[in-house]
């Protein structure tokens, strides 16, 4: 589905609320959206926000095709024709605000705020969520792979397993910003520009009377580009003897082979084995690669058992987050015109983290003047001062307000970029070098405890002290209205 039309690409129910907004006549009033997770993934102490590129691409490009309209004509609600004539029109003329790719992000803080009518705000809620969701998930994967090896190549093979195309090229790119090395997706690499690398597979051993022969014939091929896969048989018996033997016709020819692959049995004994082997035929630059179902977890393991790989090839545990495959990321409503004037909206809930936060909002990054460390996350209204002017901000722990701190000397960066103006595209799109880069310079203003992978300490995010008297005065306006009914 690597297509630009996207504008059916949403829920049966956004089409039916639009129409029931229109018949209403209340389409046309304004709202504000806010799109959020509660929860970050893995356990992990932030999460590496990414999906803007498509969300941008899918906002330009959102437009119903007449084929869309004679697909909507068919519905069993019996959409009228004076709707769909709207549908028609439909351009996308609002205001979308978003966090940058590559930014660390945590839960409860807006990374995206969707403003404008409620027809073209309710109708990208599920396209967002849909590209956010999945992009922020796979990059916050990456990047814990990234953290057990912060020094080796590591390489993205996920596709043959992924969730179909798009999650196979999108998360390639996710995979990217937060710092793989390189994708053995060619599309990837076509469309965004990432570096691809790949070695053979055991079919190119088998396909040959014997492993030697099918080496020596690769080599041939790309003798400046050979890494050997060295399990189909024998790892240790015949597969890196045959290697050693490869590498050693190059060196006759001036020529360096790459490395060779492991991809199954004891990755950390094979690996010493190889390494030993390797380096006693004197051939100590050929790296080693290792696949087969590595994660960040069995990668530590194999690096905490001295293993000697040098490249990581990670497929199916990247690319379809195994271990949590889903980003719980929701597109909640904050505000809502009523009589011509904007007022804040709450969602109320039995659970106290599902009660939304009314109004429209923005966050604030907050860093030390000491320590250019990031020290917390500040939301305050849109409305309210940047707090940089304050002088002294008030840090109040949203679920225990009693619990509070005043930083003096910092600096309040403000996160939310404007993306889109009156439906103007005014964001210029960092290429997918800077993005990588900037990922790596926010990682670096984190301290490490809230980076770590096992149990990381919990970087706070607060909200101002007005946002939060909004929020316990319509909680209790709520309650209120209840007990009288
Ligand atoms: N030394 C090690 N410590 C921890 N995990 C390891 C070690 N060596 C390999 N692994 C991991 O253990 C799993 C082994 O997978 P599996 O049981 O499929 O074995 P295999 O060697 O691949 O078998 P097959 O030959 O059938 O492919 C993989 O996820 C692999 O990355
Ligand atoms: O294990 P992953 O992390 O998903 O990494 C990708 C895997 O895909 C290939 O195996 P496959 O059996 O599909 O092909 P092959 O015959 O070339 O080994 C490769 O050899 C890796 O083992
Ligand atoms: O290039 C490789 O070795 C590769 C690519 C995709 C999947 N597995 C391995």
């Amino acid at each position: 589905m690597l297509t630009t039309n996207l504008a059916l690409h949403t829920d049966k129910y956004q089409i039916n609320m639009l129409y029931a907004h229109w018949i209403h006549g209340s389409h046309t009033r304004k709202a504000v959206f806010e799109a959020y997770f509660r929860k970050l993934p893995f356990g992990n102490g932030y999460a590496v926000f990414a999906g803007l590129e498509r969300i941008i691409h899918y906002i330009q490009d959102l437009k119903f095709t007449e084929q869309d309209i004679a697909y909507l004509a068919k519905q069993e609600e019996q959409y009228q024709p004076e709707f769909l004539e709207l549908l028609r029109q439909f351009k996308f003329r609002g205001q979308l605000f978003s966090m940058r790719e590559g930014e660390l992000v945590f839960p409860n803080q807006p990374l995206i705020r969707v403003e404008g009518s409620i027809l073209e705000t309710q109708l990208v809620e599920t396209a967002i969520l849909n590209f956010m969701n999945f992009q922020t998930l796979i990059a916050t994967k990456a990047s814990r792979i990234k953290q057990v090896a912060p020094h080796d190549t590591l390489l993205e093979f996920g596709t043959r397993r992924a969730q179909e195309a798009d999650a196979a090229v999108w998360g390639a790119r996710a995979s990217y910003i937060s710092g793989f090395d390189a994708t053995s997706n060619m599309l990837a690499g076509e469309l965004f520009d990432i570096p691809t690398k790949g070695t053979h597979a055991h079919s190119w051993v088998q396909i040959f009377d014997n492993e030697e022969e099918a080496f020596e014939v690769y080599a041939e091929a790309m003798p400046d580009l050979v890494t050997l896969l060295v399990d189909t048989y024998d790892t240790l018996k015949s597969g890196v003897p045959n290697a050693i033997r490869t590498a050693k016709m190059l060196e006759a020819k001036g020529k360096k082979m790459v490395g060779i692959r492991l991809d199954s049995g004891d990755l950390a004994y094979l690996s010493i084995q190889a390494r030993k082997m390797l380096d006693e035929a004197g051939l100590d630059y050929v790296k080693i690669v290792a696949s087969n179902d590595l994660d960040e977890n069995t990668i530590f393991n194999l690096k905490a058992q001295g293993a000697r790989i040098d490249i990581w090839g990670v497929g199916t545990q990247l690319i379809t987050a195994a271990d949590q495959p889903a980003l719980g990321g929701v597109y909640k409503l904050v505000e809502r015109e009523r009589n011509g004037v904007m007022e804040p909206t709450i969602k109320i809930s039995g659970n106290p983290e599902k009660v939304t936060t009314p109004g429209k909002k923005d966050v604030y990054r907050i860093i030390s003047s000491g320590s250019r460390r990031a020290i917390a996350d500040y939301i305050a209204l849109s409305e309210e001062d940047n707090p940089n002017g304050n002088g002294k901000l008030i840090l109040a722990n949203p679920l225990q307000p009693y619990m509070q701190k005043t930083v003096k000397h910092f600096e309040a960066v403000s996160l939310l970029q404007s993306v889109f103006k009156d439906g103007e595209l005014v964001y210029e799109l960092p290429n997918l070098t800077s993005i990588r880069a900037y990922h790596q310079e926010q990682m670096e203003l984190f301290w490490p405890e809230y980076l770590r992978k096992l149990n990381p300490e919990i970087y706070r995010v607060h909200l101002s002290t007005t946002a939060w008297a909004m929020k316990q005065r319509m909680m209790e306006e709520h309650m209120e209205k209840d007990s009288e009914d």
